[in-house]
């Protein structure tokens, strides 16, 4: 038995830090949304009870590392399920960058081993399982857009915002998330306005949509990864909306409304970043079969 599953890659349009918590963790209030970069996960059942990972990619551990391992191991130890999968990660999202490629292959395992399994299990029981695997598995788990709060688990739907491109690109070097929160320095924070971001994006109103993108967690990777900034300043430049890193980064996005201007921005960047992407944002939930 053999089942493909979609992992797409998420962008935080808005990221707000409120304080630390005794468990070590930040509470945090975002709002993310998918977008058409996306890794392709093959699951394979196998008679024999073992979890095993492939990848094309090196950066991609191939043990319980891999988050989609993890994924694996949840479901199986949760439900006593004495079968295998061989899992094959094809690697489209850049890692460590921002852009919760880990998590959302780990959501993707959890979705497709549901179906393959035939579990029955509803997206509410699997995003609750996917807290136990990272703070960003359970928004992946629903996908489209959503407000997250707590550690990030927490999330609350919201209708996908105006069909719009979307240029990412990534300097080409990794940062870890831990690293980041560890150097933010809460007090002194700018708070994004992210009530007003949710009105904007419930209103469908892009304009306020671009005026309202921030994240706190900007100014922290700036400081080790300067390219952030020159990357912002060259998409803006060549006439973006709106501009901003994602997560932790360093993968630094743009909000476009016209495809032609997308384009622009897209040639702007090749030859000054490894990895330049233009992709649309994705708006609905993926249906469980
Ligand atoms: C930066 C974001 O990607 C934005 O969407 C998330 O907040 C991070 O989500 P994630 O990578 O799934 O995070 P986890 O794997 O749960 O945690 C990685 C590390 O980030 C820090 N972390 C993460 C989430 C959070 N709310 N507070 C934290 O302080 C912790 O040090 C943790 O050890
Ligand atoms: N399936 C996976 N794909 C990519 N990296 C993985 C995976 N599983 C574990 N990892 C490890 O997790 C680390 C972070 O990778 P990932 O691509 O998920 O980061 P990220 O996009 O910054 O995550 P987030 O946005 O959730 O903070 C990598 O350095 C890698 O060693």
């Amino acid at each position: 038995m053999y089942l493909l599953e979609k992992a797409p890659a998420k962008i935080n349009l808005s990221l707000d830090v409120l304080y630390k918590r005794p468990d070590g963790y930040h509470e945090v209030e975002m709002v993310m949304t998918t977008i058409d970069l996306a890794d392709r996960i093959e699951l394979i059942v196998l008679q024999e009870n073992k979890i095993e990972i492939e990848s094309d990619n090196r950066f991609v551990p191939n043990d319980e590392r891999n988050l989609a391992y993890r994924a694996a191991q949840l479901i199986k130890d949760t439900y006593n399920i004495d079968k295998g999968v061989k899992i094959y990660i094809d690697k489209q999202i850049p890692v460590a960058a921002g852009l919760a490629g880990g998590s959302s292959d780990a959501a993707a395992v959890l979705r497709g081993l549901n179906t393959l399994w035939e579990l029955g299990l509803s997206l509410d029981t699997l995003a609750e399982l996917g807290a136990k695997i990272g703070s960003d598995v359970s928004f992946c788990v629903y996908g489209s857009t959503a407000l997250s709060t707590g550690r990030g688990e927490k999330i609350k739907e919201l209708p996908a915002p105006p069909a719009c491109w979307v240029v990412l690109a990534n300097p080409g070097v990794g940062v870890s998330t831990q690293t980041i929160y560890q150097q933010l320095k809460i007090e002194g924070i700018e708070h994004p306005d992210t009530e007003g971001m949710v009105n904007a994006i419930e209103h469908g109103d892009f304009q306020s949509i671009c005026d309202k993108v921030a994240n706190v967690l900007e100014p922290v990777t700036l400081k080790l990864c300067p390219e952030v900034k020159q990357i912002k300043q060259q998409m803006a430049e060549a006439g973006a909306d709106a501009v901003l890193m994602s997560g932790s980064g360093p993968t630094v996005f743009s909000l476009v409304s016209q495809e032609s201007r997308a384009y622009r921005i897209y040639n702007s960047l090749r030859g000054f970043c490894e990895q330049v992407y233009v992709v649309r944002m994705l708006g609905g939930r993926p249906e469980l079969d």
